[in-house]
């Protein structure tokens, strides 16, 4: 006779069997869809430990890509695709986010457009600022071209004072995001000086640092930041209801849009509310450009440090502009015509391609009644979601993908331009598509535009250049010493 126990044990074998074997390996819908590795059907154990430590899991994803192809599982619950299909599928179809989203991205207890997880909302959200960062208002704004024109002198200013002489251009990168996008939110009266204010600039980015990688002090850190961009706000509040000196200032585009409509569209929040809903909103785009800014402008300066060819093309492109941008020319060419440059646009892209500032996995969560792709059924409830990281690197459609090329992006062949920019994925796709990736192209393109009709740059110290694995993916030794050596002598400069 069998004891009860031995029932048990029978029945609870059983059911493990069935749980972790037969039906992840044999019955879900799952199980055709090749596995990154044998265990994954069963066990999140293999991603995860390509994950401690803040890692993403890109390298592993992409390889289990090149081997497998479009789609792979790479956990019980989670799916990984790098195909046109998915894209449109999983960020056209409108697939939510998951709770990760508000745990990484909620400030100061408020969510906002990166960390909503319900559509509708994100949508109300969205359209009440899209308008500032359309192409055209960007390239229209009479507050944008004020604030870039003296941005743009400031930068020179800078880089004339470290001409000749080794200088950490990842630092200077950092103020230049910092410092442009602080001016379009809040204001140019407002703004960040970090180009030129060192002191403020380096404590600021340690408290981002221990905010973003989690490490000791994170709590105080995190409130340092918040504190900061919320006194930023204020003073924007304080601008907006007085009218501005057009000397000194400039109006604050994207805190005053955001705040006039969200005082429109909750008739009843209370004043604090109203603050932080719209500081949660002005903290995140904040922080978006200074990071991935100052990635893009770095892997910019290194590869055009590598290649004085390439630097004296650029350059002969650059005196096409009109006026020139330099030192004692209060007036920049019309944005317009710095965005029609093809080799500075095929530099950049290729930059954003090659080293994508934010390459991981975006994840999304699979709708109840499930989707196909790539010609396999997902149910509902399970993780998805592509990445730039491994979009980028499809050798059919970028042949060399590891090599810097900014070329490929100057083919005649239009439909092969087409196809590169289909798999383009630097700024994601879909409703939650980079709101800010136009205001981001007209920053970086002027910003290097400024910076090579001065100076050329050769490298003095390029050690730790590979990217991170990591959400946000810059240098691992975060640092880029460089050379900066004058074209012309700032006086010369300023005589013509
Ligand atoms: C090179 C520069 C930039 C890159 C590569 C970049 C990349 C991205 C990517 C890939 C996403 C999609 C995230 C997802 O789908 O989960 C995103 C979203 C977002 N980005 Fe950027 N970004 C850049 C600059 C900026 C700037 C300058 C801003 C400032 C406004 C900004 C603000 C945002 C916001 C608010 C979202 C969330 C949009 C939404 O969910 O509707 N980004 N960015």
């Amino acid at each position: 006779m069998f004891s009860l126990y031995a029932v048990g044990t029978l029945f609870g074998s059983a059911y493990l069997v069935y749980q972790y074997i037969i039906f992840p390996l044999f019955l879900s819908p799952l199980s055709k869809i090749p596995p990154a590795h044998w265990s994954v059907p069963s066990s999140a154990r293999w991603i995860n430990s390509h994950r401690l430590n803040g890692k993403t899991g890109l390298s592993a994803t992409l390889s289990a890509h090149n081997r497998l192809g479009p789609i792979v599982r790479l956990s019980p619950d989670e799916i990984s695709v790098a195909s046109i299909d998915g894209l449109r599928k999983i960020y056209s179809g409108g697939f939510e986010k998951d709770e990760s989203y508000v745990q990484e991205f909620t400030n100061y207890g408020t969510v906002n457009l990166v960390s909503m997880l319900g559509n509708r909302e994100h949508g109300m959200q969205k359209r009440m600022i899209s308008h500032v960062y359309s192409k055209s208002y960007i390239q229209n704004s009479g507050d944008g071209k004020r604030a870039w024109e003296i941005l743009v002198g400031r930068l020179l200013e800078v880089l004339y004072k470290a001409e000749g002489a080794a200088f950490d251009a990842y630092g200077l990168n950092q103020g230049i995001g910092a410092d442009f996008m602080s001016a379009y939110l809040f204001g140019l009266e407002n703004a960040t000086d970090f180009m030129r204010d060192t002191e403020t600039r380096t404590r600021i980015s340690q408290c981002y640092r221990k905010k973003f990688k989690r490490l000791p002090g994170e709590a105080g850190a995190t409130e340092t930041v918040e504190s900061f961009v919320l006194d930023l706000c204020r003073a924007a509040a304080r601008t907006t209801e007085r009218d501005i000196d057009s000397e000194t200032g400039t109006s604050p585009v994207v805190y005053a849009q955001l705040s006039s409509q969200m005082s429109k569209r909750f008739s009843t929040p209370s004043p604090e509310n109203k603050e932080l809903l719209v500081a949660s909103e002005m903290f995140d785009q904040f922080t978006a450009s200074i990071e991935t800014s100052r990635i893009s402008l770095t892997y910019m300066e290194w590869e055009l440090s590598r290649r004085p060819s390439l630097q004296q093309s650029l350059r002969q492109e650059l005196l096409t502009l009109s006026p020139p941008i330099q030192v004692g020319e209060s007036q920049l060419p019309d944005p317009k015509s710095i965005d029609s440059l093809p080799l500075l646009n095929a530099i950049l892209k290729e930059t954003l391609r090659l080293y994508t500032p934010s390459p991981a996995t975006l994840t999304r969560i699979t709708p109840p009644v499930g989707t196909t792709i790539e010609g396999y059924f997902i149910p509902g409830n399970i993780v998805i979601g592509t990445s730039g990281g491994c979009m980028h690197q499809n050798s059919s459609v970028f042949p060399e993908p590891q090599e810097f090329k900014p070329e490929r992006w100057l083919t005649e062949d239009e439909e092969k331009r087409k196809e590169m920019n289909r798999w383009f994925w630097a700024f994601g796709s879909g409703g939650r598509m980079c709101i800010g990736s136009h205001y981001a192209i007209h920053m970086l393109k002027l910003s290097i535009a400024a910076i090579y009709s001065n100076f050329e740059t050769e490298i003095v110290d390029d050690e730790g250049i590979e990217q991170e694995d990591a959400f946000l993916a810059g240098p691992v030794g975060e640092k880029l010493v460089l050379r900066f050596r004058a074209l012309a002598s700032r006086s010369d400069q300023e005589q013509t």
